[in-house]
């Protein structure tokens, strides 16, 4: 029996985002591409490094410029036409097919599993050449064996990678991209041919999408792919993970595909291990034992993991300890935090850590728990300490949340507010506004930086703020909007702000994630009992309501994003800290009324991410989900206008959800899908206000008048038009003004031309 060690994958932007520097640099034109590439080069060398220096015994190459979904597709050949006929060099296409340039938009972006990573998305038909093409995986093995690290490099494995792709526009919505595995599966094979020839021992294919429910047929097909790249005699060793759930009914494909290793996710798919411990075909087989979470920041209970890794034992001819997933969902390293707690850092495990608990808990699976004991003492005491600490625990918040009833989260019906909210209103058919944000100015980012360092004072800041919500409300009103917004300047981030007002929270200063390209997020780190010790919005709405006879609407991040994008304690049900952020946006809530805001969102783009791969889970989660939004909104009084906002995802599967959250006006994505959820919410018998977005704010396209005019009119063919608003898809934190203006203009005016064909 051998023992070894690994992780699935490494965080990519820099330990100090020197990849997204980098990237936007070269984008901005003010560097060039052997600058660029010199950068990934060092980044790649110094986490090669520094893997090989903890004592893990075989090593990821798992780097990206920009997407892994993407890397395959290029590697494999299908970059459509457009992006071809645009004649760039490689590096461009792939950047074109990622950002999209002045005539090509880019390919769609959607979430990765149930994570707050984006990957784009395949467009693929039968039109599709795959081939090998791209031999980056190669030239990345080849460049780390000269500094002496033999790497297994990493892919997104053929069946996931078709399950995640969505059909081409040639080939129409009926064509399934899986139809295309067999043609898929032979690149794959050449590109193994040619890592064998390179001397790669092992390759890495990812298939989470075995995580996720799947047909039989579907499994079927992962039998025969895998059958066919086992079959190849010329190959590297083949190692197969999935993770983000127990593996369930596809265990037996998995176990049984004829390649060397295969990996399961033991953290969020505890119950795999009593499965693995009796399917026999892994007799012969590493199995890879994701006892490290690969997504949370939590340290390991190292004692737990190391019995959980003991129990396989006898079940395969290699146990290798390994994170659940790749660790680019968490931060670099916990040592280039200087301001975090030091009781809260002492609880926790960035990459860098996690890396560290892996060697141990190897270690100590070959050469016994003596070989490693400090480790295991110091880490067992952590773990103790956090799970003891009366910090986790607010007794006031805990009766608050303990004694709800059904009436906390029921408002009046939706008719009578309807009437109290038109009175106090008085808006006009079709009401235009926005989602909640305006351009973050480099002048913006530049003062918090500096209000950060010190080097302005909090009441400059403050100033310059309030300067700023002045200047976006007069714009606002030259632009003729109905409902304005004070558009958000002083939030770094929606979640990340509340997080550093709420009780309960710890946030950092260099804990980044990449969530999709170069774009970063600082997730907050949620580790006791949550609770609004202070107002957190109310200064900012009531200046801007100053600014204007108007209304302004108040703007909130409701609980279930709150949650989905901060990393959240594992010592209670998702549900119970739900309920009580959800109970701090409800305190918000009443203060803005107090201080004379008539509109407030509760905006929950993540309500669709957290649910969960496997349909059965789902009623629990939307139960909890729809409970802790409505929990912070049934406070409000009948004239209050509630709001909500969601986007980033497909809504089909979370509809009556939607309905459920019983807000008075929902501003949904819709402008690249061409108003189609409005037909999803009537099928439903959705009779609340509903804003379709009419301007896709993820390009820096100017839409024309009649474009507006033409979904408004889409909008107005299926839902009344007392009940349509009109606002873009999204916030504009990441668009320029050079284009927001001009949008918005052209919003309005389009509203204004459809509300006389009305009249
Ligand atoms: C809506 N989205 C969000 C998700 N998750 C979140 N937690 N937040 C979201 O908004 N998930 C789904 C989507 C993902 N989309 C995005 C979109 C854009 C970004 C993004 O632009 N991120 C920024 C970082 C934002 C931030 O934290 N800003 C801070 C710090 C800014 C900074 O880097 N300052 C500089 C100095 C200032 C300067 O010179 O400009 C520095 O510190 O060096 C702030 O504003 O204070 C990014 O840059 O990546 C993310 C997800
Ligand atoms: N109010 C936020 C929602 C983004 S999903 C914004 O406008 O940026
Ligand atoms: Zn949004």
């Amino acid at each position: 029996m051998t023992i070894g060690s690994t992780v699935l994958g490494y965080p990519r932007i820099g330990p100090r985002r020197e990849l997204k520097r980098a990237l936007e640099s070269y984008w901005a034109d003010r560097s060039s591409e052997s600058e660029l590439r010199e950068v990934a080069k060092t980044l790649r060398t110094d986490s090669l490094r520094e893997l090989r220096d903890a004592g893990l015994n075989t090593i990821p190459g798992s780097f990206s410029y920009y997407d892994q979904v993407l890397d395959a597709a290029v590697v494999f050949g299908a970059v459509p036409q457009r992006y071809r006929d645009l004649g760039l060099n490689p590096l461009d296409t792939y950047f074109a097919m990622a950002r999209g340039v002045a005539s090509t938009a880019p390919w769609e972006m959607t979430k990765w599993f149930d994570t707050n990573y984006h990957y784009l998305v395949p467009e693929i038909g039968p039109e599709t050449s795959f081939a090998l093409t791209d031999r980056t995986p190669l030239e990345h093995y080849r460049e780390a064996a000269e500094l002496g690290v033999t790497t297994r490099p990493v892919l997104v494995g053929p069946v996931t990678f078709l399950l995640l792709s969505k059909a081409s526009e040639q080939a129409g919505e009926r064509f399934r991209p899986l139809e295309r595995l067999d043609d898929l599966v032979t690149e794959y094979a050449t590109l193994l041919g040619e890592l064998h020839r390179a001397g790669v021992e092992w390759v890495q294919l990812d298939e989470p999408a075995l995580s996720a429910d799947r047909t039989q047929t579907e499994l079927e097909q992962f039998r025969a792919a895998y059958r066919k790249l086992g079959a190849l005699t010329e190959r590297p060793k083949i190692f197969v993970p999935t993770y983000f759930g127990p593996v369930g009914e596809a265990l037996s494909a998995l176990a049984s595909a004829p390649v060397e290793g295969v990996g399961v996710d033991l953290v969020a798919g505890q119950s795999t291990a009593d499965s693995l411990a009796t399917a026999t075909e892994l007799r012969d087989k590493t199995l890879v034992a994701g006892v490290v979470d690969g997504r949370n920041v939590w340290r390991t209970d190292l004692d737990a993991a190391l019995g959980t890794a003991a129990t396989l034992l006898g079940s395969a001819a290699e146990v290798a300890v390994s994170t659940s997933c790749s660790l680019l969902h968490v931060p670099y390293d916990l040592e280039l935090e200087t301001s975090l707690d030091p009781q809260v850092a002492s609880w926790l495990a960035f990459a860098k850590q996690k890396v560290a608990e892996v060697v141990t808990v190897e270690t100590a699976l070959r050469d016994g728990r003596e070989a490693v004991s400090a480790e295991l003492d110091h880490a067992r005491k952590a773990v103790e300490d956090r799970k003891n600490s009366p910090r986790l625990r607010d007794d006031t918040v805990r009766s608050r949340t303990g004694s709800l009833t059904e009436s906390d989260v029921r408002r009046s019906a939706y008719e009578t507010r309807r009437t109290a909210q038109q009175n106090a209103l008085k808006l006009p058919v079709l009401p235009t506004t926005t989602i909640g944000s305006f351009p973050q100015t480099s002048e913006v980012r530049k003062a918090r930086a500096a209000l950060r360092n010190g080097t302005i004072a909090a009441a400059d800041y403050r100033q310059r703020m309030l300067d700023e919500i002045e200047r976006v409300i007069t714009l606002q009103e030259d632009l003729g909007l109905d409902v304005l917004v004070h558009g958000e300047p002083e939030r770094n981030d929606m979640v990340q702000y509340f997080s550093e007002y709420l009780a309960g929270f710890a946030s950092t200063d260099n804990g980044w994630v990449q969530s999709y390209g170069s774009r970063c997020v600082r997730p907050p780190i949620l580790f006791g009992d949550v609770s609004r010790p202070n107002s957190m919005t109310v200064e900012w709405a009531r200046a801007a309501q100053k600014f204007t006879a108007k209304p302004v609407k108040g703007m909130l991040t409701g609980p279930v994003t709150i949650l989905a994008w901060s990393f959240v304690r594992d010592d209670q049900p998702l549900a119970d800290t739900a309920a009580q952020v959800g109970l701090a946006i409800r305190d918000e809530v009443s203060d803005l009324e107090s201080a004379g805001i008539g509109v407030v969102q509760v905006d929950e783009p993540a309500l669709r991410e957290l649910l969960p791969l496997r349909a059965s889970q789902r009623p629990e989660y939307l139960k909890w989900a729809v409970d802790s939004f409505r929990l912070s909104t049934a406070g409000a009084s009948d004239a209050t206008q509630i709001h909500t906002h969601l986007c980033y995802s497909e809504f089909g599967d979370v509809i009556d959800a939607i309905v459920s959250l019983d807000a008075d006006v929902t501003s949904i994505e819709a402008a690249r899908s061409r108003m189609e959820v409005l037909d999803d919410l009537n099928a439903v018998g959705f009779g609340r206000g509903v804003g379709p977005g009419v301007y896709d704010i993820h390009s820096p396209r100017v839409p024309e008048i009649d474009e507006v005019q033409r979904l408004l009119r889409d909008a107005l063919a299926s839902v009344p038009a007392d009940r349509i608003w009109v606002n873009p898809d999204c916030g504009l934190k990441t668009r320029g003004y050079a284009e927001v203006e001009p949008a918005l203009r052209h919003m309005v005016e389009a509203t204004k031309q459809v509300r006389k064909s009305l009249e």
